[in-house]
């Protein structure tokens, strides 16, 4: 499986264009291929959900094309009639595909299979299926009752009279229905069973289909009426409006991480009810600047996100990104009416919980709403993303709130937003590292912790961490690979004002001895010691900035780090170097053995299969033999991107 690790975040500001809207992309296609004339669809979103929509009508024999030159994709419309009366239909997990293409081919008179992948058979259709049976629609079942794949048969549409379909299950039921019901030729009353949820994805519908020439009467959100002899006809030109659940990550980004963030192609003007996401940020104190076509959010003039207790019912796809929000919140979140999460992509419910667990947040999950109680710190975690675009997409907020997180199944996001990385990674600015590696006793240490101090920035000493494991291995006469990485995994080192403390005791000089550091060099390089310590080295990356010290800092730990160096002395320098140290301390030292052990630990370091030592082409050579401590200092502070 891919994955996709993303480091901690300092600030976000810029500017990001939207993709398409889903919602609207799949209605306009759609209703361009029902309705009569051709339509020049225009920034139509090109992601996995529309190209099932695409590859279905062209299997309809509805002809279709992109014309790259002009930018829009041009729909010959059929006039309600599909050239193909007998096709079998793969139409994925596009819940906005398959609902309402089973209702437009239920009432079409053809023979048509359709089924979609393993989770869009879990997913129900029951509801629907029903009302369109009220109409006398022939739908079967092929597998399981209630849900996906479907055999549709040529039915006998029954004029007049009323069909009632489920609201409260999934709005797409309606929406499905609404847009089939010209098909009929007659008109067709509507009767919503419980309550409307996600009413504004009805307005959409709604709204399009107005665009399409087909006026539905409503009374309130209970009864609709769809006219007799109502057909659809193009309205030549339409141009499809930005997503606005995409838009809820980069103004989230923008409130997490200063901003200011503006989404383009959704605005004050916007159709879509996710904009109504601005309103909920506006809850919580995010500042927020409205245009027609464009949405700006910055970090609350307080500094503090408020704590916020809402009932999300209206913007349910957009309330995901609140989830990831309310770990930066003042206090615990509730997230209300939610029920819906559970029959989408995957149960949003179980899996937010789930994944907000892995990086320390404390979560109640009930039937229809998450309770999230944000940490104090939050922990690395590796995030399953459950084929669900939406769930990839939210955490990749997490890395504004303090941690790096790696993303499985990144790839997930072309469900509706392909280039959604490349396009956060736009906005978002990794918190900076200065890496600097090289040979023992280069000075490597006494140069990082100078210029991190002079930064106001982290230390990391990463060598101490092998010398940990090796002076815990040399304690405990662990000698297996396995059992040594297994002290890596767990070990029990804390590092206290200036002092360096295993399992509580001061060690800070028993792992500065040479028989700890030669230990240090043989532990180094087991593979499974190397990663057992990945995370906890990475886990020093904090605002505002981080110098690491050691062999792999700039080549494993930390690659994408803002500026690499590569220190470096002659051995005689070196050792040189370490006798004055170890005889400032009072420790016994010889200058021909230490400078044969420094020489035997390098070339282990550098020979190892895994990190070895080695210069990298994009690392600053600093050669030191020759330089004071304060001359290597200011070469480094000087270069520093
Ligand atoms: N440019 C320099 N000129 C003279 N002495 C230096 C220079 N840089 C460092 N030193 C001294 O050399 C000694 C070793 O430096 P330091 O411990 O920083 O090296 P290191 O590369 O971190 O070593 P190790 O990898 O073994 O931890 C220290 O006493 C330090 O003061
Ligand atoms: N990133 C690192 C840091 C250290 N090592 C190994 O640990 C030994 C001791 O390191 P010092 O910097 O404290 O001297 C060193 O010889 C390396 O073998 C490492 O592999 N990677």
């Amino acid at each position: 499986m891919e994955t996709l690790d993303l480091a901690p975040m300092i600030r976000a500001a810029g500017t990001v264009r939207l993709p398409g809207s889903k919602s609207i992309s799949n209605r306009v296609l759609l209703l361009a291929a029902l309705a009569d004339g051709q339509t020049r669809v225009h920034d139509l979103l090109q992601s996995d959900d529309t190209e099932r929509m695409l590859d279905a009508l062209r299997t309809l024999g509805v002809p279709w094309q992109h014309d790259v030159a002009a930018d829009c994709f041009v729909v010959d419309g059929v006039a309600g009639r599909f050239p193909v009366a007998d096709a079998d239909l793969f139409l994925g997990n596009a819940g906005t595909a398959f609902r309402p293409l089973t209702a437009a081919l239920a009432l079409s008179g053809g023979n048509y299979r359709l089924s979609g992948v393993p989770r869009m058979h879990e997913r129900p259709i029951g509801d629907l299926v029903d009302a369109l049976s009220q109409l006398g629609a022939a739908v079967t079942y092929t597998g399981n009752p209630g849900y996906p794949p479907l055999t549709i048969g040529k039915g006998t549409i029954r004029a007049g009279g009323t069909v009632s379909v489920r609201g409260d299950v999934s709005s797409q039921f309606l929406t499905a229905l609404l847009m089939a019901a010209p098909l009929t030729g007659v008109a067709v009353h509507i009767e919503v069973v419980g309550e409307l949820i996600s009413k504004p994805y009805i307005e959409i519908t709604l709204n399009l289909m107005a665009r399409f020439g087909v006026q539905v009467e409503r009374e309130g959100w209970q009864r609709f009426t769809v006219p007799g002899g109502a057909c659809y006809r193009s309205p030549g030109d339409i141009h499809v409006e930005g997503d606005a659940s995409s838009a809820s990550y980069f103004l989230a980004a923008g409130a997490m991480g200063g901003g200011p963030v503006r989404v383009e192609g959704v605005g004050r003007n916007s159709i879509q009810g996710d904009v109504r996401f601005a309103e909920a940020l506006e809850q919580l104190g995010v500042q927020i600047t409205m245009g027609e076509h464009w949405i700006e959010a910055s970090a609350p003039a307080s500094g503090r996100l408020k704590a916020f207790d809402m009932d999300l019912n209206h913007i349910p796809d957009a309330a995901m990104t609140l989830a990831v929000m309310a770990v930066r919140c003042d206090g615990p979140c509730h997230l209300r009416n939610i029920a819906s999460w559970r029959v989408k992509e995957t149960d949003r419910i179980a899996a937010m919980a789930t994944e907000l667990r892995k990086i320390g947040v404390e979560v109640e999950e009930f039937d229809d709403s998450l309770r999230v109680t944000p940490p104090q710190t939050l922990r690395h975690a590796a995030i399953d993303t459950y084929d669900d675009h939406r769930m990839a997409m939210c955490f990749s907020l997490v890395t504004l709130a303090g941690t790096g997180v790696t993303i499985n199944d990144p790839a997930c996001v072309n469900k509706t937003f392909p280039g959604y990385f490349d396009a956060y990674r736009s906005i978002a600015s990794p918190v900076p590292v200065v890496a600097i590696d090289g040979p023992s006793a280069s000075g490597k240490g006494t140069v990082a912790a100078r210029v991190a101090e002079s930064l106001g920035y982290h230390y990391l000493d990463s060598g101490s961490l092998y010398r940990l494991v090796a002076l815990a291995t040399i304690r405990g006469g662990v000698t297996d690979d396995a059992a040594i990485a297994a002290v890596a995994e767990t070990l029990p080192a804390e590092f206290v004002g200036g002092k360096i403390l295993l399992s509580g005791a001061d060690v800070t000089d028993a792992i500065r001895s040479e028989e700890c550091a030669a230990m240090a060099s043989k532990v180094a390089a087991i593979p499974a010691v190397r990663d057992a310590l990945l995370e906890r080295q990475r886990a020093y990356r904090q605002a505002p900035g981080l110098v690491a010290e050691g062999r792999d800092m700039g080549s494993v730990i930390f690659p994408d780090a803002s500026s690499k160096f590569f220190l470096t002395a002659s051995v005689e320098a070196r050792a040189q170097r370490r006798y004055k140290q170890l005889m400032e301390k009072g420790l016994p030292a010889n200058i021909d053995s230490l400078s044969q052990e420094l020489s035997e630990r390098d070339a282990r370091d550098a020979a190892r299969s895994v990190a070895p030592l080695k210069k990298l082409p994009d690392a600053v050579l600093v050669e030191t033999s020759d330089m004071t401590v304060d001359e290597a200092v200011r070469f480094v502070a000087e270069r520093i991107a």
